[in-house]
């Protein structure tokens, strides 16, 4: 029999084995029966059946049988180790508490795996001939073997004819069968190989593009990790049991016939010659086992990049959607997916040279046991019968298979159910879609009118209530008022994040529903809040970001419209300066210029700041501020600020209060109202003085 070393994370337990599945090591060693007890039970088990199983014919228990089927024992020993500690390293596979743990489990849903599978079938009914054709020469090999002692029982009895003559043939015909077997076993390995891997990649990709989707809302009520987490490890998993169950499924059901072997016998003669054999093999395969290993790691970390660029994206989604970016990170995480796509197959098609020179190496010592054993035959030590019920048996111990595989199902099947519970999420708002202002006729009035809000994941607390609002063309206002009174939502609206309970924000007289969002927030409005996020990525880029399709004069111009240019080019690598994780690399008054020049890119003509200088010292607050008096210029902008100083100059000042706004003039107006914005300032300035 041949069993899929891919799956079996000996490496840690002394054995070698390529851990394409990433199964945790330590897990499958903990499993409850160690593989070493396995060898050292089947041990037992073979002298047990040395002493209590007299061979049926009447040749007595002697060195021919010893000779003959001790090594053979060895060598289905290390099968059935190998196959042991597969067993329960499926049983131990890594799953995370939170995914074993699930109080409701999403329905699978065979035609959306379907049509994953769709493009790959042709791929996969081959894996599946190839591996039904692996399986019934399994069931040959063992036959055939029993002609080939046949032939040299009769050679024994006859003592007629040469008998390197005699066996020449079968013993080809089988070495042929060992070669195609083996080539079988290697096709259906790098076919399903591929099958999976295509599926996970598409899978990946089609349920990372249904997060990018999703509303902000969604983002609020999930954790980022979680949102990873089904794009690796339930992907990750319903892969491994797809490729699982398709090969050791088809192999066990087939190769089953039923039968368990109990006939276990030691040779203390070819012990020996198994002692020099199997180093050799063992070497041989921990030099291979090594370099797959490598390739297994590399492979890895090329999941991790992808995982890497996926969390950055949706850690920051606000970021991405404020700048209609979801289809260039779609692209990105695409590009990265196919790599680890490639890595994966690449390992795979090796782990399938691997699988098909062990099946032939193994093979080739039962071979040679039994060629070398038939001279010992002579002695009339052992029936052929016995041989045969031996090698016969030897195949077939798979049935205690069917429980692990049984394992490996239930749990593919809900990683798959929860993949696709997010893949058939529907946003209430649509990334893109619906109409466009032409920009030569866009003014940039905004109005809410009559706005009510909640937000979805608190329904009962209402932030907004009948709240009313114009941003006239060309003009700056500024809301104001105490923390957590709603001045962020009003911009997170005008955005489309959400969309009010009550009421219509319209953009030049059109309820911005109808419009497209994709057009709103990547060409129309340009945002800049109080932390930006910048991306682990250049200079250059992250003001790219802001219009993809930006030449690096651009992309310098706008630096100097955001007072950028001269640090950015006071690096060592300049525009080429990359930033480090979420701009780490960068101060505060930096990055905020480096976001500025990110919106100011597009050219918007509406301008949001969301307390854009308020985490700033003096002295960056002033550069940034000069930035921003450059950039609000000739735009209609929305200033939501905290330090009342910065927005003395709005056209309009609008003071908020429970969810709706209850003073508005300009600066002196509302000085001489003396109402709460008088407060306001009044507050402000005996705490500066403290
Ligand atoms: N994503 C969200 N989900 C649920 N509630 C939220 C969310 N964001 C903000 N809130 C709540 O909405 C209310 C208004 O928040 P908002 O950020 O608009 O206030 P703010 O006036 O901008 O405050 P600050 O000046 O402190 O930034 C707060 O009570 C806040 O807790």
């Amino acid at each position: 029999s041949c069993f899929v070393v891919e799956q079996t994370p000996l490496r840690q337990c002394g054995h070698y084995t390529p851990d394409l599945y990433s199964t945790p090591v330590s897990k499958a060693c903990k499993s409850p029966q160690q593989p070493a007890n396995a060898f050292s039970r089947t041990w037992s088990l073979a002298q047990r059946a040395v002493r209590q199983s007299p061979t049926r014919g009447s040749s007595p228990p002697g060195v021919a049988v010893r000779c003959i089927l001790g090594p053979v024992v060895l060598t289905v020993s290390a099968r059935l180790l190998g196959r042991t500690a597969y067993c329960e390293a499926d049983v131990n596979n890594n799953i995370p508490a939170e995914f074993l743990v699930k109080e409701t489990v999403p329905e699978f849903k065979w035609h959306v795996l379907w049509e994953f599978v769709k493009p790959q079938l042709f791929a996969l009914i081959g894996a599946v001939v190839l591996a039904f054709g692996a399986a019934i020469l399994n069931i040959q090999i063992p036959l055939m073997l029993g002609d080939l002692v046949n032939v040299v029982a009769r050679f024994m009895r006859e003592h007629a004819g040469h008998y390197v003559r005699e066996i020449r043939g079968p013993a080809l015909k089988l070495l042929g069968l060992y070669g195609i077997q083996g080539l079988l076993t290697c096709g259906y390995i790098i076919l399903l190989s591929q099958v999976g891997e295509r599926v996970a990649a598409d899978m990946r990709k089609t349920l990372f593009a249904s997060l990018l989707r999703q509303d902000v809302a969604f983002f609020d009520a999930n954790r980022t990790g979680q949102l990873v987490n089904r794009l690796t490890a339930d992907i990750q998993e319903f892969k491994s049991s797809f490729k699982l169950v398709i090969s050791q499924g088809l192999r066990s059901i087939t190769q089953t016939v039923g039968c368990f072997v109990s006939l276990y016998v030691i040779s203390p003669k070819l012990t020996g010659l198994t002692v020099v054999v199997l180093p050799c093999l063992v070497g041989a395969g921990a030099l291979i086992g090594s370099f797959l290993r490598k390739l297994s790691r590399l492979a890895q970390e090329q999941v991790s990049k992808a995982t890497g660029v996926a969390d950055e994206a949706l850690g920051n989604v606000r970021t991405v959607k404020a700048f209609a970016m979801e289809e260039r990170e779609l692209q990105l995480y695409a590009y990265e997916v196919d790599k680890s796509c490639e890595m994966n197959e690449t390992l795979g098609s090796g782990i399938a040279v691997f699988q098909g020179l062990s099946n032939i190496a193994l093979n080739c010592i039962v071979l040679g046991t039994i060629f070398a054993g038939g001279s010992l035959m002579a002695g009339d030590e052992m029936s052929p019968g016995d041989l045969m019920s031996f090698l016969v048996a030897s195949q077939t111990v798979q049935s205690w298979h069917f429980v692990s595989l049984y394992i490996q199902m239930v749990r593919g099947i809900s990683s798959g159910a929860r993949v696709f519970e997010y893949l058939a999420l529907q946003p209430t708002i649509p990334v893109s879609g619906g109409g466009r202002i032409p920009y030569h006729s866009l003014t940039g009035r905004v109005d809410f009118m009559n706005i009510s809000f909640s937000y979805p994941t608190r329904p009962g607390h209402q932030i907004l209530k009948n709240f009313n609002l114009t941003l006239p063309p060309s003009k700056t206002v500024a809301i104001v008022g105490e923390s957590g009174g709603g001045k962020s939502t009003v911009a997170a609206l005008l955005e489309r994040f959400y969309d009010p309970s009550n009421g219509v924000i319209m953009l030049d007289g059109l309820d911005i529903r109808t419009l497209d969002p994709s057009w709103l927030r990547g060409q129309v409005i340009g945002f800049i809040n109080q932390e930006p996020v910048l991306f682990g990525s250049s200079v250059m880029e992250n003001i790219r970001f802001g219009k993809p399709e930006a030449t690096d004069a651009e992309v310098i111009n706008a630096a100097k419209q955001a007072n950028a240019h001269r640090f950015i080019t006071s690096f060592p690598d300049g525009y080429n300066t990359v930033v480090g994780e979420r701009g780490v690399t960068l101060s505060g008054g930096q990055k905020q210029r480096i976001a500025i020049a990110r919106a100011l890119i597009k050219n918007p003509s509406i301008l949001v700041l969301d307390e854009a200088t308020s985490a700033l010292d003096a002295e960056s607050e002033r550069v940034v501020q000069d930035a921003l008096d450059r950039a609000t210029r000739g735009r209609t902008v929305l200033i939501i600020a905290h330090r009342l100083s910065t927005i003395q100059g709005a056209d309009l000042i609008c003071v908020m209060s429970n969810g709706r706004i209850v003073e508005a003039g300009t600066h002196l107006e509302l000085l001489a109202k003396g109402g709460l914005y008088s407060d306001l300032i009044r507050r402000q300035r005996a705490e500066a003085q403290k």
